[in-house]
């Protein structure tokens, strides 16, 4: 759809409400390639929203700078940007059909018939839904409406997309299938897509990059593979893979633990070991665990426990094991233990 990807720089951006007392946005700065996916990510009220907000130009920075293809943007209207704005509830107008909703930003910008025509056929296309054209979105399912907010946004010709909570209005179990096929989608765009979203699953599993924020600050910013491997500290590991977070200790023999027997293999400094579900299994070696919770999904049991000396750990197990039990647990075999600063 776009003949050139916009790309976008934030550059030491705040921006304070109003009667608050401190930055919802404080000091950001990260780059987006052309044509990349970038995710926000964080809990909530960490500011997602306020920097989409400023990024769409519905807020204005109250400090930094917003460049768009090397250009600041700060101060140009919203509505002069050539943004595609995809908001949670989609916003689309139930008196008009599939089609007459994709062509709606179209005809406000004036964009002559046959154009538009063009346009619309080819925003359907990509977002299959061609076959509803002539029906209300009201007919359609959440997962159809959703492509119908896409592709009306995506009509535009849009510099940038940003997608607030792009599969929050989706049932949990459509909406790990259709990550992927928005993911297709957007690349199939090359539009830059800025994304809210408060899923670190959904984060990982469809942006280039991913901006963990904490408090208005950015935390990390950094590819999926590279905040699974290098958490930039404790927080991020915790937020982005569900890790505990616990402190090592030197043992004698020089090696590292993060409890009495659990040892983290490879690990060369001490620090803090990010202990992910998957990381830990039942052994005959290794240190105790008390079970406090264990929750069945499915095809394994999902453990939580405490660790001698207090550390509360998760793992995931295929043996049955109930609450109150006490186990043995170690790190699997081939695992590389993330280590991070608290
Ligand atoms: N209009 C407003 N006036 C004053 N403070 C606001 C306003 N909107 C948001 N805030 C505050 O700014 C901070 C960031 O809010 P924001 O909505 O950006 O967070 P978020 O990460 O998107 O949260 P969520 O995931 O819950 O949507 C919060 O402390 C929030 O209370």
């Amino acid at each position: 759809m776009t003949t050139h990807a916009t790309s976008i720089v934030c550059d030491g951006l705040s921006y304070q409400y109003i009667g608050t007392h401190s930055n919802a946005v404080d000091d950001v700065s990260f780059s987006v390639e052309p044509g990349q996916v970038a995710a926000l990510v964080g809990p909530s009220g960490c500011g997602k929203s306020t920097l989409l907000r400023n990024v769409a130009g519905l807020l204005t920075p109250t400090a930094g700078h917003l460049l768009m293809d090397g250009r600041e943007t700060v101060g140009i209207p919203a509505d002069k940007r050539n943004i595609g704005w995809v908001p949670q509830s989609y916003a689309l107008f139930g008196h008009l059909s599939v089609a007459e909703n994709v062509e709606f930003g179209l005809r406000a910008r004036k964009v002559a018939k046959a154009e538009r025509a063009k346009r619309v056929a080819h925003a359907l296309e990509l977002c299959r839904i061609g076959d509803f054209a002539k029906r209300s979105p009201e007919d359609l399912s959440g997962g159809q409406r959703q492509r119908v907010a896409i592709a009306r946004a995506l009509a535009t010709n849009p510099k940038v997309l940003l997608l607030d909570e792009p599969l929050s209005a989706l049932d949990p179990q459509l909406r790990k299938q259709l990550r992927a096929d928005l993911s297709a989608l957007l690349a199939e765009s090359g539009v830059t897509t800025l994304l809210v979203t408060h899923d670190q699953g959904e984060a990982l599993a469809m942006a280039d990059m991913v901006a963990v924020m904490r408090a208005g600050r950015l935390e990390q910013y950094a590819s999926p593979q590279e905040l699974w491997a290098n958490p930039a500290n404790g927080f991020v590991a915790e937020f982005v893979s569900e890790a505990s977070v616990v402190a090592t200790t030197r043992r004698a023999d020089g090696g590292w633990e993060a409890a009495p027997g659990l040892v983290i293999p490879g690990a060369v400094d001490g620090g803090f070991a990010a202990l992910r579900p998957g990381d830990l299994h039942i052994a005959a070696e290794g240190a105790k665990l008390t079970v406090t919770a264990a929750e069945y999904a499915g095809d394994s049991w999902l453990l939580s426990g405490d660790l001698i000396g207090g550390a509360r750990v998760s793992l995931l197990t295929e043996t049955p094991v109930t609450v109150g039990d006490s186990i043995v647990v170690a790190v699997r075999p081939r695992t590389k233990i993330a280590m991070v600063k608290q």
